[in-house]
């Protein structure tokens, strides 16, 4: 099976800084891909090319095969790539349901509907059916969710992020603020997700978690793809000399 989405020697310069010195990266259907490096190695910055939000300088993204230039987030989304980052984007005065639909609300049928008035019955309705598939808990559906756990605001926000990518998520360090227990309901998200055959692709500094939920793990390092990993097989070690530059496979790819 080809590759869903593949970014092919991709360049991105901040200034000076060669944030992106011809990376490569694959994420097939159905698959977690845990996208591991150093701190600079570029990471972020790969997530943001591929999602949208920043546009290289050169080389190639190609989506089913097929060239794509991803030009905004609003792009990536209608093609189906969605990104959960770090810094919980959600809106805390909201409620979980209005949080999940944001950008997308339902509106009422007919007339009202053409008045802009949403069809908040119908929205939560729903979203309550999509946290319950996800295994999102949330404890109340009634309040903001800046009045939630931050567990749960992690939930809520992973969850508007697989509602609606059909293709492609990407989380950027989605547990990091968390305790075990969310952890690991995160990584139950993950698994659900990855289930239904999107592609989801995990940045992660936490080795034993990517162990845990990947299937494939890709390592950045200097802004270059250096090695890739089946996860059943790999050991840390391997991990960490692709990393730090001890062991390398692909530096003449
Ligand atoms: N907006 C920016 N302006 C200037 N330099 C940037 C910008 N974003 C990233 N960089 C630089 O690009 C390089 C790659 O950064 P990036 O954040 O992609 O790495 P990363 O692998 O995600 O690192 P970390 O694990 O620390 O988040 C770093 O040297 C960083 O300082």
């Amino acid at each position: 099976m080809g590759a869903l989405l593949e970014a092919r020697n991709l360049v991105k310069h901040y200034g000076s800084v060669e944030a992106l010195r011809g990376a490569s990266f694959e994420v097939r259907a159905g698959e977690v891909v845990a996208l591991i490096g150093d701190n600079g190695a570029g990471k972020s910055t790969l997530v943001k090319c591929l999602s949208g939000a920043e546009q290289p300088d050169s080389g190639e993204i190609l989506l089913d095969g097929q060239p794509v230039a991803l030009d905004s987030p609003t792009r990536a989304r209608q093609l189906g790539i969605e990104t959960v980052y770090q810094d919980l984007a959600v809106a805390p005065e909201l409620d979980p349901a209005a949080n999940l639909y944001l950008g997308r609300e339902l509106r009422r049928g007919g007339l009202l509907g053409r008045l802009g008035m949403l069809d908040k019955a119908e929205m939560r309705r729903r979203a309550s059916e999509h946290f319950r598939t996800l295994g999102v808990q949330v404890q109340s559906l009634d309040v903001p969710i800046g009045a939630l756990s931050g567990g749960q605001r992690q939930g809520v926000a992973v969850a508007r992020a697989v509602v609606w990518a059909n293709k492609v998520v990407f989380m950027d360090e989605p547990t990091a603020a968390l305790g075990v227990v969310q952890r690991e309901r995160v990584l139950d998200v993950i698994r659900r997700v990855r289930d239904t055959g999107v592609a989801v692709v995990l940045i992660s500094h936490n080795m034993p978690e990517v162990q845990a939920v990947a299937d494939r793990v890709e390592v950045l390092r200097l802004g270059r793809r250096v090695a890739r990993f089946t996860a059943a097989d790999v050991r840390l070690e391997q991990l960490v000399g692709a990393m730090t530059g001890a062991l390398s496979q692909e530096d003449a790819a």
